[in-house]
């Protein structure tokens, strides 16, 4: 495209356009006419100059208005893809609204449509996310480059990715390229609860087939026609995406989300400790869960001594060892004990019964560790069989299975324990293991209770009291997880950050919070909650001599001098620099209209 006139004053028009064009430089109905006039956009919507507020009460009152979650979800996809800061400003000041509708429920139903309705999602020329197939092996490098929703903001180099490659999308199996609505929500997550710039994010999908059915037979699937590769090519196509990555981008933090369990173990097994990575299902979760254990712990202690509790895991896949492992660590920090002793207090249950050595079958090795050879030859097929073995104090769902902590299992958790705490995790609420509801009314309402997808709170009949149920997600920790590695930079993230990490949101509750008996802080107040747990990974970071930012490692060597006792402990400065960091679709720092236009002169 040619330029306007050359010279100094005027525009460049290929410039221009690319402002005019940019969802995240768009500002609607609020563009001022001085702007509309210098970007030529004059003349092209109606004449009203609107307030922020307005046009947001108006984006709500559309939103609002649509007859299902999917329409909204729908719609809420436009608005990002087209007006960035509009999006967010309505994602963060409604979060509890907007959250179930980006992310876990309505992103599985947006998953399993996700061929059907993402043409719809995004105008032409604005990616929703990056696809890496099988046949683009040759040219990763560069199409890697191609991904540039906001073409006039290049530089602005993406600081985290989130891979997956559709193999295990929530509970809802193989979804193949489907599975890119994951990548794409736990992003936005990641600018709304912790302030990452959104022109700084890269979701992945990498379609390496399918051996989902329904998709293979769907006119309408967008990914390869063809099953899964093999294990040999499976890990050579991730290596090659993993190092073309870190060639583009050497300082990308990489987030390995929904792999099938397998390949989840094993790629991070291969990359954590060099490469700029973590995974969020094995360490994400363990980390959330491990915070909401810790509060529940203390919930109980009266009658369970915390070295006495006995774990029960219906579910042992990438989630169900990842969280029993993260666990292991409470125990040895907290209360001392040795890992063998810690292990003996966790029992696994997959599809074929309780995970013991001399099972006879061939355990995958993911499950090996936990495995019991304490059973005398004893074996136990069942759920049921399994609680009169263990009779235990908690019991966690990461199975997928919806509904199966059924009212008898629920009733012979109340009967064994005072205040059974009862955690059905999967995700999305259709495979949750149990609703609030039925766990109230299961116990006479003596349940502590975490789910992977948001419950309504109950209000018991007799008393009218409500009860609100925890949220047991991972969306507590891998926002603020990520940030933190974001500044300090450490060349690896290690076991003792993921561990800050917990026990920060462990503490983090407010003294209302403490008294409503809740597990995790009410969702309105992540972005500050991300910022402790940033501050936290990164005093960890610095810590063990692995961070890397020279600022960052000052500033906390200057205000976190104890590093002994740090824990629970508040750091007011370094978190007031991490809030300072943090993305805001208001802030003039990140967002500066005359400025933005005084760069397109020549
Ligand atoms: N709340 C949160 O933040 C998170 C929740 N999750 C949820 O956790 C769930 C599991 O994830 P992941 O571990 O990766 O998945 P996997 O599919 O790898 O693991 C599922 C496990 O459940 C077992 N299982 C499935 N059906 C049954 C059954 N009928 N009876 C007994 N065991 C059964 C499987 O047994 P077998 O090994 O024999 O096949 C397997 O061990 C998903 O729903 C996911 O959404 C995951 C991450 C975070
Ligand atoms: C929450 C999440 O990461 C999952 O269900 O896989
Ligand atoms: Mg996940």
């Amino acid at each position: 495209m040619p330029n306007h006139i050359n010279g100094k004053g005027h525009y460049n028009a290929e410039k221009i356009e690319s402002i005019a064009r940019s969802p995240y430089l768009n500002q609607g109905t609020t563009t001022p006419h001085s702007i509309r006039n210098a970007l030529h956009t004059a003349g092209l919507s109606p004449s009203a100059v609107e307030t922020a507020d307005q046009q947001k009460k108006r984006a709500l009152i559309q939103l609002r208005s649509k007859s299902s979650n999917l329409e909204k979800y729908i719609f809420l996809a436009w608005l990002r893809n087209t007006n960035v800061r509009l999006f967010y400003r309505i994602v963060i000041s409604e979060l509890e609204e907007i959250t179930p509708l980006i992310y876990t429920p309505t992103v599985g139903t947006a998953c399993v449509e996700y061929s059907h309705i993402s043409p719809f999602l995004a105008p032409p020329g604005i990616p929703d996310g990056l696809y890496l197939s099988l046949n683009d092996r040759p040219n990763l490098t560069q199409i890697i480059k191609n991904y540039r929703p906001y073409p006039f903001d290049v530089s602005l180099t993406p600081q985290i990715a989130v891979i997956t490659d559709g193999s295990r999308i929530l509970g809802l199996g193989d979804l193949g390229v489907n599975g890119m609505g994951i990548p794409v929500g736990k992003l936005q997550l990641y600018v709304a609860a912790a302030g990452i710039d959104p022109r700084r994010t890269l979701p992945i999908t990498i379609d390496l087939g399918t051996n989902n059915e329904k998709n293979l037979n769907d006119e309408f699937y967008l990914g390869l026609r063809k099953r899964r590769v093999d294990d040999n090519e499976f890990y050579s196509f991730v290596d090659a995406v993993i190092k073309s990555l870190i060639k583009v981008y050497p300082e990308l933090l990489i987030q390995f989300e929904d792999f099938s369990s397998e390949h989840a173990f094993d790629l991070l097994t291969k990359y954590r400790e060099n490469t700029f990575c973590f995974n969020d299902d094995i360490q994400g979760t363990g980390a959330v869960v491990l915070s909401g254990f810790i509060n529940a712990v203390k919930l109980v202690e009266k009658d369970v001594h915390p070295t006495k509790h006995r774990l029960l895991f219906f579910g042992a896949g990438s989630a169900g060892v990842g969280v029993a492992k993260q666990l292991l660590e409470f125990f040895k920090i907290e209360h001392g004990m040795s890992e063998e002793e810690a292990k003996k207090l966790v029992w696994l249950v997959d599809t074929k019964g309780l995970v013991t050595l001399d099972r006879g079958d061939k355990l995958a090795k993911h499950k090996i560790y936990f495995a019991r050879d304490d059973n005398n030859g004893s074996q136990f097929k069942t759920l049921e069989e399994a609680i009169e073995y263990v009779k235990p104090t908690a019991l966690v769902g990461l199975s997928s299975t919806g509904g199966v902590f059924n009212e008898k299992i629920i009733n012979r958790m109340a009967e064994l324990n005072k205040n059974p705490i009862i955690f059905p995790l999967s995700n999305p609420m259709v495979n949750a293991e149990c609703t609030f509801e039925a766990a109230m009314k299961g116990t006479d309402n003596r349940v502590i209770f975490a789910s992977g997808t948001a419950f309504p709170a109950y209000t018991v009949p007799k008393t009218g009291k409500t009860k609100y149920p925890g949220q047991g997600n991972n969306m507590y920790i891998f926002p603020g997880l990520g940030l933190g590695a974001i500044l300090a930079k450490p060349k690896s993230i290690t076991d003792r950050q993921i561990y800050a990490s917990a026990s920060t949101l462990a503490t983090s509750l407010t003294e209302k919070e403490k008294s409503l008996e809740l597990l995790y802080p009410v969702v309105s107040r992540i972005r500050h909650v991300s910022a402790q747990v940033a501050a936290a990974v990164i005093v960890e970071a610095v810590d063990e001599g692995l961070a890397r930012d020279e600022q960052i490692i000052k500033m906390v060597q200057n205000d976190c001098k104890e590093l002994k006792t740090r824990q629970g402990k508040k750091w007011d400065n370094l978190v007031k620099f991490v809030q300072e960091n943090m993305w805001d679709p208001d802030s003039e720092k990140f967002f500066n209209s005359e400025e933005i236009i005084g760069k397109s002169r020549m």
